[in-house]
């Protein structure tokens, strides 16, 4: 099936829109743009695809009733903001949605949700029950108690990694500008790419600030980065402006069509690569290194050489080789005080030792994604 076919083909969809693309030149979340984009994805609905809507906007719509001019720079001033708006923009799709006779759910994320086994297929069965009732899910970050350590931090990325998470089979990404330029597209000169085939299309590519409106966080650069992740796991994805989305979805030539390069990978490893910040350090000597890396194996404690940082049995961890560089990512099975005990030490040993429960991998391969 040629690409621009999966496109209008698709069964399943996450359509993700920015700040940008809701709120009035003023701020706020401006109701008319809200009722366009519900429009399209009613549309859509109509023709029996399934819908996940990944909106931004929170921290947007709750600056009017705080009486805020601009974004506020501090972390606790955008989730106070983010707790009064998420409210205001469900509320506003809910009623818009109401209108075709869609019901409208919210669902509120953290990257622990979706990186922690058992968190992930509780997030993952969430979505499939709602898909099944016919619920249109509305996905945003849950700002209001994301700390800066765990935050997404833009949704373009938890919009590809939603895609990714739900099966979909197409991501459209949703912005103020009309798809990807060559350069600044305040720049006269700037072309539009209509297609990127491959990762070597954007080694040109320039990129600017962010849009005029100053409310939108990632700028072009996430979109790019969140495109590269979803076609990196054969999800094709369309960037064009919110008033081309029914165009776009026609299987017009608007926007840009990010074609897939890769295959799908399991779900949770594709988040652990790109969603989580690593709270330690694990040092590998070069047998284990290659365990790892060639022969995808667990990685045991007799192959670690040292530890840095702050982690707790669960957490994220980044594995380096002897050069100090990490490759791999995982989540470990040991508290970062426990590590120096069992550095260099085979597995038979730390049973014989400390107990069965020291057998076990310090890193299982399952919880293991190479970088
Ligand atoms: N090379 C480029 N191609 C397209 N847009 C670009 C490029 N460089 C910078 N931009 C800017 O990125 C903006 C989109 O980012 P942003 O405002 O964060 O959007 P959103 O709120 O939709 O996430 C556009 O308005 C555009 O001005
Ligand atoms: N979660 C935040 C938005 C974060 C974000 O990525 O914004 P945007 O760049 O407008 O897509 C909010 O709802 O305000």
């Amino acid at each position: 099936m040629s690409v621009r076919a999966q496109v209008t083909d698709a069964r399943r969809v996450v359509v993700k829109v920015g700040s940008s693309s809701l709120t009035t030149a003023s701020g706020g979340i401006d109701p008319a743009r809200v009722q366009r984009l519900v429009d399209v994805l009613a549309e859509l609905r109509q023709r029996g695809v399934e819908v996940v809507l990944v909106s931004s906007g929170a921290i947007a719509a709750g600056l009017a009733p705080l009486g805020l001019k601009r974004r506020p720079k501090g972390l606790p001033a955008q989730q106070a903001a983010a707790s009064v708006g998420q409210g205001l923009l469900v509320h506003r799709y809910t009623e818009e949605l109401a209108r075709h006779g869609v019901i409208a759910g919210q669902v509120l994320l953290t990257v622990d949700d979706v990186t922690r086994r058992a968190h992930y297929r509780n997030a993952y069965q969430t979505f499939a029950k709602l898909l099944e009732l016919g619920v249109l899910p509305i996905v945003n970050e849950n700002d209001t108690v994301a700390t800066s350590e765990i935050r997404f931090g833009d949704n373009d990325r938890l919009a590809a990694l939603v895609a990714h998470l739900v099966h979909a089979d197409l991501l459209v990404l949703l912005s103020d500008v009309d798809g990807l330029y060559d350069a600044d597209p305040a720049d006269p000169a700037s072309t539009l790419l209509g297609d990127v085939l491959a990762d070597t299309d954007l080694a040109a590519v320039r990129i600017g600030s962010t849009g005029a409106a100053g409310v939108g966080t990632g700028g072009m650069q996430t979109k790019v980065e969140a495109a590269r992740i979803a076609t990196g796991a054969g999800i094709p994805v369309v960037l064009t402006a919110a008033d081309q989305a029914a165009a776009a979805l026609a299987g017009e030539r608007v926007g840009t069509l990010f074609h897939p390069t890769g295959r799908r990978r399991p779900t949770r490893l594709l988040w652990l690569a790109h969603a989580t910040e690593p709270k330690g350090r694990l040092l590998l000597d070069p047998g284990a290194v290659r365990a790892v890396a060639e022969r995808r194996a667990s990685l045991l404690a007799a192959g670690i050489t040292g530890a840095t940082g702050q982690f707790v049995a669960g957490d994220p961890v980044d594995l380096c080789g002897p050069d100090g560089v990490a490759f791999a990512r995982g989540l470990v099975n040991f508290d970062a005080e426990e590590v120096p005990s069992l550095l260099g030490r085979s597995s038979h040993d730390l049973k014989r030792e400390l107990g069965a429960a020291y057998e076990r991998e310090v890193v299982h391969r399952d919880d293991l994604v190479l970088l």
